[in-house]
């Protein structure tokens, strides 16, 4: 489906709707010195052929302004005219929404985020295990581990992109680039917001078992 099939009303709901979720993120301050982007797909998935509307890059994440947000086609090109700059990082977006069919896909930089991905960068993966707030997931066995990629955080985007593929687990919807940040995703933005929230948790009980265990007898 062309973006202008696309009905006005669908692509004002997903603005709302991402705007909304920008401010609540900014209020947790998961958007330090303008870091982060969210995107949310509008219309179908189809490979081939698929939009999202993504922040504008280099903007301070804790307002609400008309130029929050730009439409860009899966090679993250903007669709309609605009003096807006898509997110530096819409191309790790494009890539995630090409491998998964996902329906949103939300970048943040937190501290725990950071300190864990730089903990277990060296292994390329951090392993979970044993949490209950793995079952926000949908990973119900009991005991069960997963390993949440750590890519390096090369100076250009492109080249991480391309290492997205290699890395990305379908049980898993999130990727850590090194001392920088986490993208977590879902079909719809509910469901990216429950990933995210989830990884935030794991990653700060894992900090602090880190440092329990580090002081235990
Ligand atoms: C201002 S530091 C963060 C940026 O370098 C980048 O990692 C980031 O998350 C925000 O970039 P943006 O282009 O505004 O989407
Ligand atoms: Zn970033």
């Amino acid at each position: 489906m062309g973006f202008e099939k696309i009905t006005l009303e669908h692509k004002r709901q997903v603005l709302e709707e991402l705007a909304d979720i920008k401010a609540l993120f900014a209020s947790r301050n998961w958007f330090p010195g303008t870091s982060g982007n969210l995107s949310m797909r509008v219309g179908e998935f189809d490979p081939e052929q698929f939009y999202f509307a993504v922040t504008a890059s280099g903007k301070d994440k804790s307002l609400r302004t008309p130029e929050d947000f730009l439409f860009v086609d899966k090679h993250g090109k903007a669709i309609e005219t605009t003096t807006l700059k898509p997110s530096a990082e819409t191309l790790i977006h494009c890539e995630i929404y090409r491998l998964t069919g996902c329906g949103a896909v939300f970048h943040v930089h937190t501290v725990f985020n950071n300190l864990i991905s730089e903990f277990f960068g060296a292994e390329g993966s951090v392993p979970i295990q044993g949490i209950e707030l793995i079952k926000a997931f949908n990973i119900w066995e009991e005991n069960a581990e997963i390993r949440v990629p750590v890519l390096p955080n090369f100076a250009d985007i492109p080249s991480i992109a391309e290492l997205v593929p290699g890395v990305l687990d379908p049980k898993v919807p999130g990727i850590l680039l090194r001392n920088h940040g986490i993208y977590a995703w879902g079909k719809d933005a509910f469901e990216a917001k429950r990933h995210l929230e989830a990884f935030e948790f794991l990653f700060e009980v894992m900090y602090r078992q880190l440092l329990l265990k580090g002081a235990s007898k």
